[in-house]
């Protein structure tokens, strides 16, 4: 709907325009900026004479000014971006906060205001009052260029530019995802605003703003109900560290920063997760099978377990053997209580046991001073410890790399094939992906450990940590420990390819949650779809589900998805093709390579060819066995990135050189192939290996 003009003098004129009102938002910011600091000032001082009862009111008072001056430091890069006309000659400009002046009227309305709705929301066909909509490019305080759309063809106000959607689209990528704010589309729009309550689930092909969707999702729930969302989080999940960096910057960007932001590695205590299990393994540890193995493994013989037990009695040697001790640890586990909540039932069954060997050789016995003498003793305690002990989840998943025990847990729940191959995973220094949701399973089912201190931000009550942890000495990432199961959201991304185990452990977390579940089918790279379905209903439990449907993708040129989708149509007809709208002219290059060691060569070729072409970021896409050598061919740099296929969801680069695509289809699937396929902005090279 934009048309151009070449009326230079208009475009100028226009700018400066806003060039006067942006300078009145500025000059409004500095005031309240001195007057928040005078209030944080004020407030510390008010904090030193502490009157008991008080702390409460001060710190509100304290944080809230501090609050503001951070929001305004963080907001000041394109703070006005937007202008929206109404028929009746109205205007209101949009910005990343809203802002009055000292007579309280509107300077600026915030983007996820109502009121903003229609700078997002307005079409040709459906105007909602609209004559003209009006995007505002500025460098610093700087506007440096306008972009005009009119919705009224009638309208006589003038139209400037041509695109602000393009121009965005096509600027260079730095491996930083970057907010959209100014030119989110209707579509788009109507899935940030959706209600909190139940679960929202967003689909749409590669490239269709999926996940800069989700991230301004958690930024309007915050805006819309801060004391809520603020209160109890927002947990953003996804699928890996890689991608976690990539995107960890757009909410700090919004002006918000409160938001866990945890990679599906890094839910289970202080275990960062990175490393991926061949998949076959993953299929096996992510499948529901594991609830009824991990179960048993909880009631195995720790590893080391004293296998008698003597001691003396009055002059008499009181014993209990092997099997003896083995049928009292089932007895006790057939109480049904967790295991480490069970040590005080495992002594008492011990004494029991005992006292049965004592009663028909000793005279005079009394049970209570019995149970008293015996149950006191240092050696009767050191050896429930040893007998019992309080298990930690590593322990226990630790003792599955012996095959004889995973085997025992296993028995009718797993081949001897998949026995064998998930043992001998266990037996790696560190932990899988795959391994943490069995990591969270087995937390849940050992259950708790004795009592220990926690930590306040576990219960939620924010309203009793004071100024100095929320504002001063906030880390930059949320506080809440990995276990913490009481978020108000969690937006799970990728979530094609979540296992129904890593479904269980994102439930636990999110019991009382509502949900944003964003995902593609066709670039699914778990095997079950249905299990991992059923799961996921179970995970995010009752309450209405609301779906959105992205139809355009954003991110690749035209030529590229085009060759992208005709590659993965072939073998997933039914995959959701969105339109790719940005067109460059440089088709895909598909080069076909004779022998093997001319690969460097070709990989050097490929990566100077696109560093050349492209102004940004260059992914080069490859088998996770060749990053060694691909490290070493292509040396550090901070344009090139290597990464394998799996790696490379969520992710973007200018230029993608895709190394062996066949040899990626064959490790993974077709639909992973796709994926790698659709990570390019502007070039993509596919290398294929002659065979
Ligand atoms: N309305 C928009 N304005 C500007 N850029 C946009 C818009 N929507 C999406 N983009 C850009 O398009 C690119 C793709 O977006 P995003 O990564 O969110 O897509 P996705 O659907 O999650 O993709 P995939 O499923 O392939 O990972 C990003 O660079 C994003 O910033």
């Amino acid at each position: 709907m934009s048309a151009e003009t070449t009326d230079e003098s208009l475009r100028d004129r226009e700018i400066a325009a806003e060039q006067r009102h942006v300078d009145v938002v500025y000059q409004r910011l500095d005031v309240l900026r001195a007057a928040a600091s005078d209030r944080e000032r004020a407030g510390y001082e008010h904090l030193k004479a502490t009157v008991p009862g008080a702390q409460f009111e001060r710190d509100v008072f304290v944080y809230n000014a501090a609050r503001r001056v951070a929001d305004i430091d963080a907001q000041h890069e394109g703070l006005v971006f937007g202008r929206i006309d109404s028929d009746e000659g109205r205007v209101r400009h949009i910005g990343r906060l809203g802002l009055r002046d000292a007579d309280f009227h509107p300077l600026l309305l915030d983007w996820r205001a109502p009121a903003a709705a229609p700078f997002y929301q307005a079409t040709p066909t459906d105007r909602q009052g609209i004559a003209r909509r009006r995007v505002i490019r500025s460098s610093g305080q700087q506007v440096v260029d306008i972009t005009d759309d009119l919705l009224d063809a009638a309208s006589e106000l003038p139209v400037i530019g041509d695109g602000a959607l393009m121009a965005a689209l096509s600027r260079k990528r730095t491996g930083r995802m970057r907010d959209i704010v100014a030119t989110i589309q209707a579509e788009q729009d109507a899935a940030i605003r959706a209600p909190a309550r139940g679960a929202t689930i967003i689909t749409g092909g590669p490239g269709t703003g999926k996940t800069v969707v989700a991230l301004h999702r958690a930024a309007y729930l915050l805006y819309a109900d801060r004391r809520r969302f603020e209160g109890a989080g927002i947990l953003i999940v996804g699928p890996s560290n890689v991608f976690m960096r990539y995107i960890e910057r757009v909410l700090p960007s919004l002006g918000e920063d409160t938001a866990a932001l945890y990679s599906l590695g890094e839910l289970f205590g202080d275990i960062t997760a990175t490393r991926q299990d061949d998949a076959t393994v993953a299929a096996v540890k992510g499948s529901t099978r594991m609830r009824k193995l991990l179960a048993r493994a909880t009631r195995l013989t720790p590893p080391g377990s004293p296998e008698q037990l003597s001691i003396v009695y009055k002059g008499e040697v009181l014993r209990l053997n092997k099997d003896e001790l083995t049928a009292l640890r089932t007895e006790v586990h057939n109480k049904g209580h967790k295991p480490n909540a069970a040590k005080l039932h495992a002594g008492r069954a011990l004494l029991v046991a005992l006292w049965r060997k004592a009663k028909p050789i000793i005279d005079d016995l009394v049970p209570a001073e019995f149970s008293r003498e015996l149950g006191s003793r240092s050696e009767f305690l050191a050896f429930l410890d040893r007998w019992w002990p309080t298990l930690t989840p590593q322990e226990v998943l630790r003792w599955l790399s012996d095959r004889a025990q995973l085997a025992e847990a296993a028995s009718g729940i797993l081949s001897r094939r998949e026995t064998t191959s998930m043992a001998s995973s266990l037996t790696l220094p560190d932990f899988s992906v795959s391994d943490v949701p069995l990591l969270d399973e087995l937390a849940g089912q050992l259950g708790s450990e004795p009592k220990r201190q926690r930590s306040s931000e576990h219960h939620g009550v924010r309203e009793l940590t004071t100024v100095q942890e929320r504002v001063y000495d906030r880390p930059s990432r949320a506080v809440r420990g990995a276990d913490y199961d009481a978020y108000a959201h969690v937006i799970v991304d990728e979530a094609q390819d979540l296992s129904p185990m890593q479904w269980r452990m994102l439930g636990r977390r999110g019991q009382l949650a509502g949900w944003t579940i964003v995902g593609d089918a066709a670039q699914s790279s778990w095997p079950d779809p249905a299990e991992s379905r059923r799961a996921q209903d179970a995970a995010i439990r009752r309450g209405p589900r609301r779906r959105f449907h992205m139809t355009t993708n954003y991110r690749n040129s035209a030529e590229i998805f085009e060759y992208a989708a005709s590659v993965v149509r072939r073998e997933v007809p039914d995959a959701d093709i969105p339109r790719a709208v940005r067109s460059t002219g440089v088709p895909p290059r598909v080069r076909e390579i004779g022998l093997v060691w001319e690969l460097d060569k070709a990989v050097q070729g490929a990566v100077a060819e696109a560093l050349g072409e492209v102004d940004g970021t260059v992914g080069v896409i490859a088998a996770r066995h060749r990053h060694e050598w691909l490290a070493d061919l292509l040396g550090v740099n901070d344009r090139v990135s290597v990464v394998g296929p799996l790696e490379s969801k969520g992710l973007e680069y200018d230029g993608v050189v895709v190394v062996d695509f066949d040899e990626i289809v064959r490790e993974h699937s077709i639909r992973v192939g796709y994926v790698a396929l659709t990570r390019a902005t502007q070039l993509l090279i596919q290398l294929d290996v002659q065979r």
